[in-house]
């Protein structure tokens, strides 16, 4: 796959200092081995993973909140869930849905090398039915932060899903808001492969804006996160 540069930092050569000042020197060995056996792996599709800013971004979030429980939709090989999970505590639980397996099995053996795999419970399913389940078996309220990284054309009727789930004062992280800046470009200009994704952050931005359940952020690190905190 060949992707654009993700990030607002729009030039490689900033987003590189970036990167070898604050978070290479700090990057936990075995996140470096997940990134590393996901390139090996997987090669361009690789860029799909948060880059490495957002990771040290989410773990610094996780400090700063110190959640119990999280949540997070979309977890490829395991960067950002391997990046909460070092920053939770130890009796932290993170809640993991992907529809796939087989990707999540490349990080797995660094994430029990880090000593974290029972922070993690893995559910392989799609994420819309694995959300009502959650509703339906648990109830409400559950978690305190959740990070949404998946299919951007679902992130809104996620949103219906998860703002019951995370509890009032919890947060919710929406991945790829500012799609390769590509939400700041006319249509005609958005290469075709990527207008379908553009035009649903598109609808979320705006539909999050004005949401009166949550306060929300637009953070400019990596690919765009937005920030929701419930507030009703
Ligand atoms: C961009 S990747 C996630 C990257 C990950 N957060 C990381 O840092 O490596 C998107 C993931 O969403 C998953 N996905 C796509 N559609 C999904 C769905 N309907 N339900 C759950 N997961 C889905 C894909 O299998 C893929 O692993
Ligand atoms: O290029 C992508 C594609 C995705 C993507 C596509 C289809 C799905 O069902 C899920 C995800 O996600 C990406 C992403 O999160 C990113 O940071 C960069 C590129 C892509």
């Amino acid at each position: 796959m060949d992707l654009p540069h993700k990030g607002i930092l729009q030039s490689p050569a900033l987003a590189q200092y970036v990167y070898e000042t604050s978070v290479y020197p700090r990057e936990h060995e075995q996140l470096k081995k997940l990134r590393e056996a996901t390139v090996n792996k997987y090669g361009n599709l690789a860029e799909t993973a948060v880059p490495v800013d957002e990771g040290r971004f989410l773990s610094l979030l996780m400090k700063i909140m110190n959640p119990k429980r999280t949540l997070e939709i979309g977890v490829f090989t395991g960067y950002s869930l391997l990046s909460t999970a070092l920053a939770l505590p130890d009796d932290g639980l993170i809640t993991a849905i992907d529809i796939s397996r087989e990707h999540y099995e490349v990080g797995l053996p660094c994430i029990k090398e880090a000593g974290l795999a029972h922070k993690i419970n893995f559910i392989e399913s799609p994420a819309t039915p694995a959300l009502d389940q959650l509703i339906r078996d648990q109830g409400e309220e559950l978690f305190d932060f959740a990070f949404v990284d998946a299919d951007k054309t679902s992130y809104k009727g996620y949103h219906e899903q998860i703002v019951k789930l995370v509890k009032v004062g919890g947060v919710i992280a929406y991945d790829n808001t500012l799609w390769f800046g590509f939400v700041a470009k006319e249509e005609a200009e958005v290469p075709e492969r990527f207008r379908n994704d553009r035009n649903a952050i598109l609808q979320l931005n705006k539909f999050l804006a004005s949401d009166p359940r949550v306060d929300v952020a637009q953070i400019s690190v990596g690919d765009g996160i937005t920030l929701c905190r419930r507030i009703q």
